[in-house]
């Protein structure tokens, strides 16, 4: 019966990257990698801002961090490091599955709630494909555990559901003192962060775990091409190995190695334009390294259910008047507009 459900492999699917022992089949095969690896200043020490969440001036500095970075790095975030290992634990075990077995969960392609494999939205945006997995979870993942492990898939859900919770309520902190920075009330900011209730829409709140297995040829393959997340924000863990690179303005690529003990958050399309431009969503990509090593991170996205509206908060009584550089847009209408067009939302909807 599951087989049934394995699409036909003309679908764009992740390769079976266990197979690949010597060769990158050609549609793994970027032209320009070399060149985008010369471009990062590996001399510049990135001194992204590291953040104590429990400081009582957080809502500043995440403020100008989100200003001069639109990232930062958090320590005393509150998430115990043992739940941030099991779930690096069961990533692990998921992705070390056979292919066949994670093909039982992929995802509909185009799908943006949907759980399950697959390839990350942006790899139809590119002629060459990604050396990358990924898994996406919108709330309970039981249906697709249950395929993945039919008599053992209960510690991946529980694992997963209680590190979404605490992604969850620690994004609705970072972004509380955040819109406090940007002088917006506790009622406007109710009306934001309402849970993700189905009244208001779909929930869009995922999190995606990513896998970027070990290459033969890592200076030919592109991990996970540039892009800014359409999230308010991003919670990232790298589980220790290094390939993130950000894009620092009057810089250049930079890379980011992880650090232990800290997450990473970054600013999305959606608090870019509820802060009218002046927070930066930041562009980032991963490349794959020489080290041999199979890389994982988890990427959680903080967003507002579907319906919510995101409109440019503009302060009133400033001494300059603010004018909104884009339009209000809801959620799921921005996420349609990013996929129609390739990735780059933002000016779309530009005033
Ligand atoms: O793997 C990483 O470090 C970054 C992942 C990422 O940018 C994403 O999932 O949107
Ligand atoms: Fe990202």
């Amino acid at each position: 019966m599951a087989d049934q459900e394995i699409p036909p492999p003309s679908q764009l699917v992740p390769l079976n990257f266990a197979s690949v022992q010597t060769h990158v089949p050609e549609s793994h095969l970027w032209p320009n990698v070399k060149e985008l690896s010369a471009a990062v200043k590996l001399d510049k020490r990135v001194s992204l801002p590291l953040i104590d969440l429990v400081n009582d001036d957080a809502s500043e500095l995440l403020g100008r961090a989100c200003e001069e970075w639109g990232m930062f790095q958090l320590i005393n975030h509150g998430v115990s490091q043992t739940l941030i290992e099991e779930a690096e634990e069961e990533t692990r075990r998921l992705f070390t599955l056979p292919a066949a077995q994670k093909m039982k969960t992929l995802r509909s392609p185009g799908s943006l709630t949907a759980t399950g494999y697959g390839m990350a939205g942006i790899s139809k945006y590119h002629p060459k494909l990604m050396w990358h997995e990924g898994f996406t979870i919108i709330g309970s993942p039981i249906n697709e555990a249950k395929k993945l492990w039919p008599n053992d898939y209960k510690r991946f859900c529980d694992v997963m559901e209680e590190y979404q919770r605490q992604m969850k309520g620690l994004g609705e902190r970072i972004i509380r003192l955040i819109l406090k920075f940007l002088g917006i009330s506790e009622e406007e900011m109710m009306k934001l962060l309402t849970s993700t209730d189905e009244s208001i829409g779909k929930p869009y709140m995922a999190l995606r775990l990513n896998s970027y297995p070990p290459c033969p040829d890592p200076g030919q393959v592109m991990g996970l091409a540039a892009h800014t997340d359409t999230s308010l924000c991003t919670i990232l863990h790298q589980v220790r190995s290094n390939g993130l690179q950000i894009f620092k303005d009057g810089t250049g690529w930079v890379p980011l190695s992880p650090m232990s003990g800290t997450l990473v958050v970054n600013v999305g399309d959606l608090l870019h334009i509820l802060s009218n431009g002046r927070f930066t969503s930041i562009l980032h990509r991963v490349m794959i390294q020489e080290n041999k090593e199979h890389r994982f991170s988890l990427a959680y996205f903080y967003d507002p259910p579907g319906d919510i509206y995101i409109s440019p908060y503009c302060k009133p009584l400033s001494d300059t008047p603010q004018f909104p550089l884009y339009r209000s847009v809801n959620v799921k209408e921005y996420f349609a507009i990013k996929a129609k067009k390739m990735g780059s939302g933002l000016p779309a909807i530009k005033i």
